[in-house]
């Protein structure tokens, strides 16, 4: 169905570049149909389109008005500005879709010509291999066919979950964000390996191993995390061990406290850019 479809990327950064290699990989689009730009940084275009053979634009040279699907992937703080920027020569069956944190379809439909056709999504970085958790939630006036569009691009990246929007907030604090504590833990995992003295090439394949071991046992036995924990923990053992210096030093708690405030600051940017909307007037 995505044949022939054209796509561009507002924004040149890690998120743009992950999405451009996922769908690049797969093959569903031609990469001359997947365009890419930015505000300024030519050399960075130029990476991405050596890197993956996807034209790289200059903003100004970009034109819009040709493009099927437009794919906002630059900061928050730059949203407003950006669709300003696009809102007049937008066409009413163009779709856009905003992976941008805490940004609500709400809030984009008031900088777009009434009617146009939005949905929010939050990828992660895993998208570069095919292997993101992507959120979406739709727009008041996208369409059904718009919706299979950008689920069936989606695809191309990894698994696809549609939520209600009031969920977006907590989806980015466990997916979005998610895939940062898991490198964290891995970088602290290593540093603590390495005092052993095996070399960081071999332990950082090791743990790697452990990683995917672990979470695809969750996806193909269906288990729950819970039970996979006790199944590893023999009774004074090492896991026990190594499990009651995770809670005596608050593992638990800090896991939680690292999602409650992603999950926090995706809701206070939106609120944020709406209160600066009250006061521009943009928002009633
Ligand atoms: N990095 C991640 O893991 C994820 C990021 N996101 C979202 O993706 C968006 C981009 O994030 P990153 O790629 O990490 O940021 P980044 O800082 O690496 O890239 C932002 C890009 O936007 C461009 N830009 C800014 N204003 C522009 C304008 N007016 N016109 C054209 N280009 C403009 C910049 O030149 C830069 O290329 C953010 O809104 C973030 O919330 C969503 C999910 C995961
Ligand atoms: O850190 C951020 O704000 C973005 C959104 C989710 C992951 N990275």
């Amino acid at each position: 169905m995505l044949g022939k479809k054209k796509i561009a990327f507002i924004g040149a950064g890690s998120m743009a570049e992950a999405m451009i290699s996922g769908i690049v990989a797969s093959e569903k689009l031609a990469p001359k149909n997947i365009f890419v730009t930015n505000r300024s940084n030519h050399h960075r275009l130029l990476e991405l389109q050596n890197k993956y053979g996807v034209p790289a634009v200059n903003r100004d040279h970009l034109n819009l008005n040709s493009m099927d699907i437009i794919v906002l992937a630059m900061k928050p703080k730059d949203v407003e500005a950006t669709l300003h920027s696009i809102k007049n020569t937008l066409k009413p069956h163009q779709l856009i879709l905003s992976v941008l944190a805490g940004i609500s379809t709400t809030f984009i439909e008031k900088n777009v010509p009434f009617g146009q056709h939005v949905i929010r999504v939050m990828p992660n970085t895993s998208s570069m291999i095919g292997e993101s958790a992507t959120a979406i939630s739709a727009g008041r006036h996208t369409s059904k066919q718009n919706i299979s569009f950008a689920i069936e691009l989606l695809q191309c990246i990894g698994e696809v979950y549609t939520i209600p929007e009031e969920k977006m907030d907590i989806f980015t604090g466990i997916a979005g964000s998610g895939p940062a504590y898991f490198y964290y833990l891995m970088e602290q995992m290593e540093k603590e390996a390495q005092k052993s003295g095996l070399s960081l090439q071999i332990i950082r394949k090791i743990i790697a191993q452990t990683v995917v071991g672990a979470a695809r046992m969750i996806q193909e036995q269906g288990a729950s995390p819970a039970i996979l924990r006790e199944n590893v923990t023999s009774p004074n053992g090492t896991t026990a061990a190594g499990l009651a210096a995770l809670k005596r030093h608050g593992g638990g708690k800090a896991i939680t406290e690292a999602i409650k405030q992603a999950t926090n600051r995706s809701n206070e940017i939106s609120l944020q850019l709406e209160k600066s909307e009250i006061r521009t007037g943009v928002i009633g």
